[in-house]
């Protein structure tokens, strides 16, 4: 297991940006506490504009947590406290009060399919919708461009008013990256988007998910060591809530400088 993911790593090496690369979102000095129990400690983090940032870790290490954070989804739940700070393009997103916009701006694809129980058309035009675009033609336009952009056009165009709950697992899920697409962000951060998938499946939104960074800053959460590697420039590891080693991906998984990184990259623990 250890070769396959140092050899994805190598091959993955010539897609690692190169130092220029800007930042998108900028991390300092975040806590995050639930009630009395802190969930997060001192984590920064400079997450680069077009890049793939994974971010692995055992089970229980904040992972989501901080996902959660870059488009305040914590907010929803009572109790949570946050320090630090985070700015995208320069912006403190606590600042505002504005989390529509940031939502907007920040997209989230969940670990399962949440499509709603209505056609493949209305689910990827429900968030323009609501944002009040009515015209016809141009939801029509954005419903197509979603799809393609989500590689899952010529998959549905000839069904796109039947159900999307009768679609496959994987399928769902790239409806699911269609309808975050369809709100123009420039941010998607996805939540273990692969781990209810089948290995096809996953493969194929691997691959979406490596085309979309050309477009997109994209964050993912994933278990699956061989994923990150393949997929992801730069990876963070995170342990016990705290930011252990942040790094270009293939150092993450080739030559990483703290042993705790080691140990987990070569599956001696978590
Ligand atoms: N809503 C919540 N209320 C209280 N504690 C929570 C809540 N959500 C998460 N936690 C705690 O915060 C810590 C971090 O959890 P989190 O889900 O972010 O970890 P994770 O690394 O994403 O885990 P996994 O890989 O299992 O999804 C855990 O100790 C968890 O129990």
């Amino acid at each position: 297991m250890v070769m396959m993911v140092t050899e994805v790593a190598a091959v993955n090496k010539q897609q690692v940006s190169t130092a220029s690369a800007q930042s998108k979102i900028l991390v300092d000095d975040l806590n995050l506490f639930y009630g009395e129990k802190q969930a997060l400690f001192n984590v920064s983090l400079d997450i680069k504009e077009k890049e793939v940032t994974a971010l692995i870790g055992p089970s229980g290490c904040g992972k989501s947590t901080f996902l959660r954070t870059l488009n305040r989804m914590n907010d929803l739940i009572d109790g949570v406290r946050v320090s630090g700070n985070i700015t995208i393009d320069g912006e403190d997103i606590y600042a505002s009060n504005d989390v529509i916009k940031l939502r907007t701006k920040v997209g989230m694809v969940f670990q399962k399919s949440n499509l709603f129980p209505m056609s493949i058309y209305d689910n990827v035009a429900y968030g323009p919708r609501m944002q009040g675009i009515k015209n016809r033609k141009v939801l029509d336009a954005l419903v197509e461009e979603s799809l393609r952009g989500a590689a899952i056009w010529d998959e549905v165009k000839d069904r796109l008013k039947t159900s999307a709950l009768g679609l496959s697992g994987g399928q769902q899920q790239r409806i699911c990256i269609a309808r975050t697409i369809a709100m123009k962000p420039d941010v998607i951060l996805m939540d273990e988007p692969t781990s209810a998938l089948d290995p096809i499946s996953t493969l194929k939104v691997e691959e979406l998910i490596t085309q979309m960074k050309k477009d997109y800053t994209i964050v993912i959460v994933t278990h699956n060591m061989q994923q990150a590697a393949r997929i992801s420039d730069k990876t963070a590891f995170f342990l016990n809530g705290e930011v252990v080693e942040y790094d270009d991906t293939n150092v993450i998984f080739s030559t990483p400088k703290d042993q705790r990184t080691e140990d987990y990259v070569t599956g001696r623990f978590g």
